[in-house]
């Protein structure tokens, strides 16, 4: 059966419904998808594996989801690093970005170096809202992300990606296969193309409002926050 996905423009409004009609906040949603992808790290390897993450962020809700990660991460015993080289102008980004200061998390303008001494990266550049090239300051992160061995877990989106279309045929993200994602509330069209292992997290879809979407709220377990799927 193939697996159910949403387009870009549902994903906006889903965010919207879940907004205006669910009565969330963003704050909610983004604390619960930031849980879900400290969760999926964990899955992948555990504190004592790989301590050292390099979380890189973007001016959207996709940075904040990366900002939230890096907190719990924290708290479940990594050494996360910072790499939020655009921060976006709303407030919350700033208090997420507050709440990592008070915990002494460090931030880095200097992202090669950081991604030399990391175990893992977790890539919140992009997510639903990417479209076109990518602009500064991101074609050089991006190039780097495609040649790193060092393993990575997007967030929603491998950043670059086109949200319907996939990998770019050239540009920096060419040849950017990340080993994880984790898909936000629905796997998006680009996940035809991904090869590597797939969580969906972001548990806070009702039944009838995943049906409306046409898709499927995943089997979560117990306290899970996250579903690993067959890509
Ligand atoms: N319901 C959910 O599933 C939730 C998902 N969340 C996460 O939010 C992102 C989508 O967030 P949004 O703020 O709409 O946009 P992005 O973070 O994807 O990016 C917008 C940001 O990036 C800039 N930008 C766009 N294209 C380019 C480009 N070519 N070059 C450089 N910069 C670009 C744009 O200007 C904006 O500043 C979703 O994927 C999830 O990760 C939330 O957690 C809420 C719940
Ligand atoms: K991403």
């Amino acid at each position: 059966m193939a697996l159910k996905t949403i387009g870009p423009k549902a994903a906006a409004a889903l965010d919207e419904e879940l907004m205006s009609t669910g009565s969330f906040s963003v704050y909610q949603l983004i604390e619960l998808a930031g849980l879900a992808v400290a969760q999926a790290m964990f899955k992948l390897s555990p504190p004592s594996q790989s301590p050292n993450i390099l979380v890189a962020c973007g001016p959207g809700n996709n940075g904040g989801d990366g900002l939230v990660a890096a907190r719990h991460l924290h708290y479940f015993g990594y050494k996360p690093t910072m790499y939020y080289p655009k921060q976006g102008k709303n407030e919350l980004y700033q208090r997420l970005r507050t709440q990592l200061e008070q915990l002494k998390v460090p931030f880095t303008d200097d992202f090669h170096a950081a991604l030399s001494k990391s175990d893992w990266v977790i890539d919140g550049i992009f997510g639903f809202s990417f479209s076109g090239e990518v602009r500064e300051p991101f074609p050089a992160v991006i190039k780097a992300l495609a040649e790193s061995k060092i393993p990575i877990l997007a967030v929603d989106a491998p950043s670059s990606w086109n949200i319907e279309e996939g990998p770019p045929s050239d540009g920096p993200g060419k040849d950017y296969q990340p080993g994880a994602l984790i898909s936000l509330t629905a796997p998006k069209p680009l996940v035809k193309w991904f090869k590597g292992r797939h969580f969906i997290g972001g548990r806070f879809i009702a039944q009838e409002v995943a049906e409306k979407y046409g898709f499927d709220v995943p089997p979560y377990q117990g306290s899970d926050q996250i579903v690993e799927i067959d890509t």
